[in-house]
């Protein structure tokens, strides 16, 4: 791209150096610097970006963007601004042409239920017959294809990146989970997005945002950012029965759909069933009403159906033909999945870590349980990562008969630290504290008897643990597996 192209996005700069004519890749890692490429250095969390501007300029950087003069060696042109995080959004649209533009673009917010929510909307629209890419914590899936990464939210240049190539791929839409940390570190700059969605707030991530307020404003930002022009076709999609939604209408002027199961809403839920390994429901809309019948297990499974319902008939998609989709999406990948056996029990794998999702979990395989059989809950959560939630989340465990507190990722964090806070919530005695996760799982299958529930939650999709800064491998399904032959046969 042509330099003075690219620069135009940036008013307040200072450039020390020759300017290079062209550049043909952005990078914020030097690890991943091309020849001829800019590099933006950014202060981190863990390191200083400007700290690697020579690795930069070694590896062919012609272009830096930085806060503060830098004493290099090598022919590099140095663009010093008040913010490189800032100028990342700025400068990563502009390279990729702003590509949000020209896709139907969906966002979706909240506490619990992005995944699930971006991962149903993805499959229906497919099913429809539209091409979807989809971004969050699963990853990066375009065309079948996963690639990974180390965010729900990117930073905002593999966000620009990867819209892009969506819409090289001829994508008619992208679905995108949007963290708070995303909204809060700017990852979503230059994101236009059609459709913002929102699913709940609840106690989370109060390590990095301090109080619900400051949490539940951050995802306000979502809404705030669709802007002002009404000549598009934009429009929000919050959910009745959430209190912060309220105040979420107040921030956008575009049409609001709303959902629910317990207030009046555009799109809502009555009569709910869950027989036969199956949620069926009565589902009012602006258009009559329609009799579900789905896979996807639980109450809060029926909210996500109701959002990505609510958002796609926004979009003037038939009813009836969502409906039709709806019946035969498959689950979402670790959320309420059940793991077929051979064995006697039957195993959930879930992703709750937070206290709502694991009420919502435990909630979601009750129905399921016989009069004399137990649901053993086992639950981890993160070291090094919002400690005040620990408690709540094993009170919020409680009703399960047997409860397993355990680790998800430790990082650096003692287990007994872990397991302490959590135990420290617990409402009964019918409980153990095993750190180490793998024996956790066979302690859950040692205790089991025929006709037993067992929910692994906190790891969901995940194959690996991470335990100081390594990733090892791992996974609840197969250590469960492969322990349940032995036990029961
Ligand atoms: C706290 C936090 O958000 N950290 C994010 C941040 O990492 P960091 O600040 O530590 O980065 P750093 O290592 O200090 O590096 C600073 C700069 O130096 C550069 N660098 C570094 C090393 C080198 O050799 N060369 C080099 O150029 C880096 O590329 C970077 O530009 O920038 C990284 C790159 O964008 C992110 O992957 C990383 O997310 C970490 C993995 C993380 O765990 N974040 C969590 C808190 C998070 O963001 N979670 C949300 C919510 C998830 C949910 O809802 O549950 C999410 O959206 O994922
Ligand atoms: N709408 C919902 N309301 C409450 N809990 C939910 C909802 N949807 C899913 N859950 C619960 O929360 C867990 C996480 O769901 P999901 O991964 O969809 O949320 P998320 O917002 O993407 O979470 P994260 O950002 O941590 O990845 C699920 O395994 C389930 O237990």
């Amino acid at each position: 791209m042509r330099v003075e192209e690219l620069l135009s996005a940036i008013p307040q700069k200072k450039i020390l150096g020759v300017l290079p004519s062209y550049i043909e890749d952005i990078a914020v890692d030097s690890r991943a610097v091309q020849p001829q490429g800019a590099f933006i250095c950014i202060k981190g969390y863990t390191v200083d970006g400007h700290d690697y501007a020579q690795k930069a300029v070694d590896a062919g950087a012609t272009l830096l963007v930085v806060e503060r003069e830098l004493q290099l060696v090598g022919n590099v042109a140095q663009l010093i601004v008040p913010s490189t995080e800032r100028a990342l959004g700025l400068l990563s649209a502009r390279f990729f042409g702003y590509p949000s533009e020209e896709l139907l673009m969906i966002g979706v917010t909240g506490t619990n239920g992005k995944t699930s929510v971006t991962g149903i909307l993805h499959n229906i629209l497919m099913g429809l017959g539209k091409k979807s890419a989809l971004a969050g914590t699963i990853g990066f899936n375009l065309n079948g294809t996963l690639y990974e990464s180390a965010n729900t939210t990117s930073d905002a240049l593999s966000t620009q990146q990867m819209i892009y190539r969506a819409k090289e791929e001829r994508c008619d839409a992208m679905v995108m989970e949007v963290s708070s940390h995303g909204l809060a570190l700017g990852r979503l700059a230059g994101v236009d997005y059609d459709v913002a969605i929102f699913t709940n707030l609840t106690h989370d991530h109060l390590d990095f945002h301090g109080t619900m307020e400051a949490y539940g404003n951050t995802k306000g930002l979502l809404f705030a950012q669709l802007g002002q022009d009404l000549r598009k076709d934009k429009h929000v999609v919050l959910n009745a029965d959430d209190d912060w939604s309220a105040h979420y209408e107040m921030l956008t002027p575009f049409p609001v759909w709303t959902y629910g199961l317990h207030s009046d809403a555009d799109f809502h839920a009555s009569n709910c069933r869950y027989e036969d390994g199956m949620t069926h429901f009565t589902m009012q809309t602006p258009e009559g009403s329609y009799d579900v019948s789905m896979y996807l297990l639980g109450e809060f499974n029926v909210y996500n159906v109701l959002a990505a319902t609510a958002a796609l008939y926004a979009r003037q998609f038939s009813l009836f033909e969502i409906v039709q989709q709806i019946e035969q999406l498959p689950p979402v990948k670790g959320r309420m999945e059940k793991v077929h056996t051979d064995l006697p029990i039957q195993i959930f794998i879930d992703y709750a870590h937070t206290p709502d999702a694991i009420e919502k979990a435990i909630n979601a395989a009750l129905p399921y349980k016989g009069e004399n059989s137990k649901l053993i809950f086992l639950i981890g959560t993160g070291g090094n990562r919002d400690k005040s939630k620990r408690p709540t989340m094993a009170a919020k465990a409680s009703v399960a008969d047997y409860v397993i507190l355990t680790t998800d990722d430790p990082r650096y964090e003692e287990y007994s630290s872990i397991t302490g806070d959590l135990a420290k919530g617990m409402l009964h005695e019918q409980y153990a504290c095993i750190g180490d996760r793998a024996e956790a799982v066979r302690h859950a299958i040692h205790i089991a008897e025929a006709g037993d529930i067992i929910i692994f939650a906190g790891k969901g999709h995940e194959d690996y643990q991470i335990i100081e800064n390594t990733k090892y491998p791992h996974s609840d399904a197969e250590i469960a597996i492969a322990e349940g032959k032995v036990k029961f046969v």
